[in-house]
């Protein structure tokens, strides 16, 4: 939200960080025993929905709603999402296309795409996609709900591009926008009838202005979470909730960059390039790029490839997550941000040592961090600002009721559920964020803060 300052951002050359040995191998077996006990949904197939009579043959605007979850427990009730979770999911999949195309282009050495790379007034970066992917994502919300007068609440605002120093800047981020949403079509959504003008962009940008709060219905979107991420060449991720009553109801999270083993999460992307490049994946594997969703109550999330390695977008073969069964901490992972200045890693180090975690810290941008202990790829991701930071609701809704509904747990420090209900910020978070593939490591963690909080510089 805050105001920026148009000036080049230096992209410091990325020092990466630990690399974990893998874990063991996930028991299967327990984990399909917790997936049992809970309430069942699923994207229902095209035959299966057939089958089951003209109440389940869901027909939206202009094709089938699929995805099918009525019979979620907690604040969903038992609603009806399927229209919003696949226009969700499908929103995300072409905000990945353009986040993919600017971030070749800025790791191109020739292009002018270090140029695109601008400061805010915290020197915190943001690029032509941060600005693109929201006008995107604004632009196609409103057209698919066009039948309600829908909010957002969203990280960017339009003072820049509007600004007389932010023509050629406008200029870029138009170009993307149109580019991007030309291929709508492909993924079962409506592109505008004619081009976008640099005026109905900064429009979509601003219609992006809501503050939240405890009642009513909002969506919530991070166009570009981990921009330091991104503009490194590494891992980031397009976030997108929807909020009822303040309650996150809907979560999806897109992950371009989620690698195919998960060691290499913490590898720069020319790592991976070349990793890739030795070891090709073989075709047709979900080998890079993702997205995740869930829907509160319904005990099961979901995962599907990125559209740009199969051409086309499949409802029917998502892959089910969950969290994993791992709950000896000798054999856990823990995740943190790369960043210090963003989260303590001398207070998390002290954590991991008290309550006996030896492998080393899983240092990734973003929250591919709560996708990582949805997929059971890590058990536990800690987040410790410095104090006085308040943390926003778009950087942590989507991946809160994924992790949830892939069978982990997310609270503050103090064991509280993270409150979406109280406007842009996180405001009472206690301490810090703590989100596990379970209870018991759950529990440990929250003892072991309470126990070394005092003594702590944070
Ligand atoms: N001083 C600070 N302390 C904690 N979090 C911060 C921070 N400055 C920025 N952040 C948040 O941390 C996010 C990045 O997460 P991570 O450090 O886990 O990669 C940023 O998201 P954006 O990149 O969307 O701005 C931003 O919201
Ligand atoms: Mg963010």
């Amino acid at each position: 939200m805050g105001s920026l300052r148009l000036s080049t951002w230096a992209a410091a050359a990325s020092a990466q960080q630990g690399f974990p040995s893998a874990g063991p191998a996930p028991e299967w077996s327990a984990r399909r025993r917790r997936a049992r006990a809970r309430p069942r949904c699923a994207p229902v197939s095209a035959s299966a929905s057939a089958s089951l009579g003209g109440g389940r043959l869901r027909t939206g605007t202009g094709h089938e709603w699929l995805w099918d979850c009525r019979g979620g427990l907690g604040g969903g009730g038992g609603r009806d999402y399927a229209r919003e979770m696949e226009t969700a999911v499908r929103v995300v999949q072409v905000a990945c296309t353009l986040c993919q195309r600017v971030q070749d282009s800025l790791l191109r050495p020739s292009a002018d795409g270090g140029g695109r790379v601008h400061a805010k007034l915290d020197r915190s970066p943001v690029t032509v996609a941060d600005w693109g992917v929201q006008a995107v994502v604004s632009w196609l919300l409103s057209d698919s709900f066009r039948d309600e007068n829908i909010s957002i609440v969203a990280e960017e605002d339009d003072e820049t591009l509007s600004s007389s120093d932010g023509a050629a800047l406008l200029e870029s981020v138009v170009e993307a926008v149109n580019d991007c949403l030309v291929q709508a079509p492909m993924y079962g959504l409506r592109s505008p009838d004619k081009q976008l003008t640099a005026h109905d962009v900064i429009q979509a940008i601003r219609k992006c202005s809501s503050v939240g709060g405890p009642k009513g219905r909002f969506w919530v979107l991070d166009p570009v979470d981990g921009t330091l991420g991104f503009v490194r060449g590494d891992q980031y991720a397009i976030a997108l909730a929807l909020i009822e009553d303040g309650e996150v109801v809907l979560g999806v999270l897109g992950c371009p960059n989620y690698p195919m083993k998960k060691e290499w999460l913490s590898y720069h992307q020319k790592y991976y390039r070349l990793m890739s490049n030795v070891a090709p994946p073989p075709s047709g594997s979900w080998h890079k790029g993702c997205v995740m969703y869930a829907q509160k109550g319904c005990g099961q999330a979901w995962m599907q490839p990125l559209v740009h390695d199969f051409g086309k977008l499949d409802w029917h073969h998502p892959r089910e997550i969950q969290v994993s069964s791992i709950s000896d901490p000798v054999s856990a992972t823990f995740c943190e941000p790369v960043e210090k200045a963003n989260s303590s890693h001398s207070f998390t180090a002290g954590l991991a040592h008290s309550v006996g975690l030896r492998k080393q810290p899983l240092r990734v941008y973003s929250m591919v961090k709560y996708a990582a202990i949805a997929r059971g790829d890590a058990e536990i991701f800690m987040k410790f600002a410095r104090a006085g930071y308040k943390e926003k609701i778009w950087d942590h809704a989507a991946g809160v009721v994924i992790i949830q509904e892939a069978g982990g747990v997310v609270t503050d420090a103090g064991g509280r559920p993270l409150d979406f209900s109280r406007g842009v910020y996180l405001e009472g978070l206690d301490r810090g964020i703590i989100a596990c593939s379970g209870k018991l490591l759950h529990e440990r963690i929250v003892d072991a803060v309470d126990a070394s909080w005092n003594s702590s510089t944070l």
